[in-house]
């Protein structure tokens, strides 16, 4: 004997009010959007009025109305829905489809009734449904074809049905609906800001921006109409004038059918357009069950890369035919679209033609640095540049600071699109091998001074060389190459280590010439009179200082040898200047 299942209503209510809605609230959604599809249905004149007040609440709508079959089929039976075709799939024209919507009424009240006349012609009937799960028909009283739906608050709840809470549900819900929607008489239904009409291109404009301000708080850098025929989208995208976090996933306003689906709904641009906020309507893509998202299926996907394109249209369009307002664009959104051009190769040619970057010979940007020097040479990070931007620039040579987020690796990823082109890092030794040596008398008579200093600096593990460069302002240069960066790292670590690991790290050590380099610039009169020095100690002293001085110039670490040699030095030379008690 087969048997039918019995559902306890007061569970199944349970279970969308906690798992599946996210507040009480959209029992007004669920309401409105019943009387929408009801009007819809009937396809006559529509007209939809909620009346609130004392805790209770009706709806009427001059909809198709139901039958006293309907009514039991329909109204008592959860998950029995009019709104799908018959095999089962949702039909185009409603809202609903899942036939679970009229049991949000119980998230507010003990009791829904519902007072019907269908446009088929049968007799007005009464249901009155309650919340323990049983449900009442009796014959009604109904002159006009179309459905009342009245609710009373339950005990605790009455907060959902104040007349302002009413309003404010309904205008958000239902503001772009194209029928008339009242509360308490009042209309809460207003027209789609990006509608096609007559307004002049100026008008439409100011219309979008003045929407923007009111709706999201902001007024737009720009404003990008969205048009997406698959989807039946139409729509904007704000532009936000302040920069967005990429990490976080930007929420977009979408109605479905002209009605309020989610308020920030994540799922609709590609991520890297965290640039924009959307406010769309979509009649073809589909809402999850709760009515709160959209359904994540192919044509959400192809959706999503419509609009992608879109905006990137959008920017490359901006690139051509108002610089100007791009380069203030990327002021704000420099760093998303950096982000995205290390994926994208259009955003990569817009970052090397429109992102002006640092360099030691002004700002420009990578196509203006490569059409004026050839190739691109960088500097890895900004502690490299600002050590090497001066004597590089001495020497003639320009050099872009790849120290900035993602730019090391942008300029990198350049040869990818562009492939005749050369992008070199600028190592510190690379820039020695330009310095002149002396020349041979000159060397001759430095070498006593070059054994001094180079006693000095043994101890911290440096090589001492003399060399001649420009600026002759600058007495000296600390040079560290990478493979030397981290030979000392190396070295400062076997030191604090245990004999079992220093062993082992000393299995990367490589021989001394790797050592990093002070060199001195011989075109520097300072260094000139230090090198004639005949007194050994003072030159040790001087040669210790102008270390100590290279250190901070090259914005290099200060381990704690380094630090005591500079106090030394710096006491044995004030020692040296200052005349002693006896010759004062
Ligand atoms: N105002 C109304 N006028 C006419 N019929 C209605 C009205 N409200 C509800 N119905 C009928 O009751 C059925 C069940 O409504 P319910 O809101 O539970 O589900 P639904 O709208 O079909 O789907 P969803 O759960 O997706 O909202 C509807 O399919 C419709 O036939």
């Amino acid at each position: 004997m087969s048997r039918t299942f019995q559902v306890d209503l007061r569970g199944v209510v349970d279970l969308l009010s906690q798992h599946l809605y996210s507040s009480p609230r959209v029992y007004v959604r669920e309401l409105l959007q019943n009387a929408v599809d009801a009007v819809t249905a009937r396809g006559a004149e529509a007209s939809i009025a909620i009346v609130v007040g004392d805790g209770t609440l009706t709806i009427t709508d001059t909809g198709i109305g139901l039958s006293e079959a309907q009514v039991h089929e329909l109204l008592a039976t959860i998950g029995r829905s009019s709104k799908r075709d018959d095999l089962g799939f949702a039909r185009h024209e409603f809202l609903g489809q899942f036939g679970i919507g009229l049991l949000s009424a119980f998230l507010v009240a003990d009791e829904v009734r519902v007072v019907t006349r269908s446009a088929t012609g049968t007799p007005a009937v009464a249901w009155t449904g309650r919340s323990d799960g049983t449900y009442a028909i009796e014959p009604a009283t109904r002159d006009a074809i179309g459905t009342t739906v009245t609710l009373t608050a339950r005990p605790g709840a009455e907060q959902w049905l104040v007349p302002e809470t009413v309003t404010d549900l309904a205008r958000l819900y239902g503001s772009m609906l194209p029928f008339d929607v009242t509360v308490n008489g009042q209309s809460v239904t207003g027209e789609v800001p990006w509608r096609a009409d007559d307004r002049s291109p100026g008008h439409r404009q100011a219309d979008l921006v003045g929407h923007a301000q009111d709706l999201l708080g902001f007024t737009p850098f720009d404003v990008i109409e969205l048009d997406v025929p698959e989807a039946g989208l139409t729509g904007v995208a704000y532009v936000l004038p302040f920069p967005a976090n990429p990490a976080e996933h930007a929420g977009h306003r979408v109605y479905l059918k002209r009605m309020l689906l989610a308020e920030s709904a994540t799922s609709l641009l590609p991520d890297w357009a965290f640039f924009a906020r959307c406010v769309v309507d979509a009649s073809e893509l589909r809402p999850t069950a709760s009515r709160e998202a959209l359904y994540d299926d192919g044509l959400l996907e192809a959706t999503r890369e419509a609009l992608g394109d879109r905006l990137r249209g959008w920017l490359v369009g901006l690139a051509r035919t108002s610089p100007e307002r791009l380069t203030r664009f990327l002021g704000v959104h420099h760093l998303g679209v950096k982000a995205l051009a290390l994926h994208d190769d259009e955003m990569l040619r817009l970052v090397e033609q429109w992102w002006p970057m640092e360099t030691n010979v002004g700002r420009m940007t990578l196509a203006e640095f490569r059409a004026r020097h050839g190739l691109v040479r960088y500097s890895a990070t900004t502690d490299e540049f600002r050590q090497l931007a001066g004597v590089a620039a001495a020497q003639d040579l320009a050099v872009i600071n790849g120290g900035y987020t993602y730019d090391s690796e942008i300029i990198e990823r350049l040869p990818g699109i562009e492939p005749g082109l050369t992008v070199e890092r600028l190592e510190p030794s690379t820039l020695a091998t330009a310095f002149s040596p002396l020349n041979p008398a000159e060397e001759l008579a430095a070498r006593p001074f070059l054994g001094t200093a180079q006693r000095s600096m043994d101890k911290l593990g440096c090589e001492v060389v003399l060399r001649e460069f420009e600026p002759a302002s600058l007495p000296v240069l600390f040079l560290v190459d990478r493979s030397a960066a981290f030979q000392s790292e190396l070295r400062a670590t076997k030191d604090k280590v245990d004999e079992l690991w220093a062993g082992v790290l000393s299995a990367f050590e490589k021989p001394a010439d790797d050592r990093p380099q002070l060199v001195l610039n011989h075109r520097n009169p300072l260094v000139r009179r230090i090198s004639a020095l005949r007194d050994d100690s003072l030159t040790a002293l001087a040669v210790e200082a102008l270390y100590g001085q290279a250190l901070l110039l090259g914005y290099h670490p200060i381990r704690p040898a380094d630090a005591a040699l500079l106090n030394r030095s710096f006491l044995g030379l004030l020692d040296q200047a200052v005349p002693s008690e006896e010759n004062r």
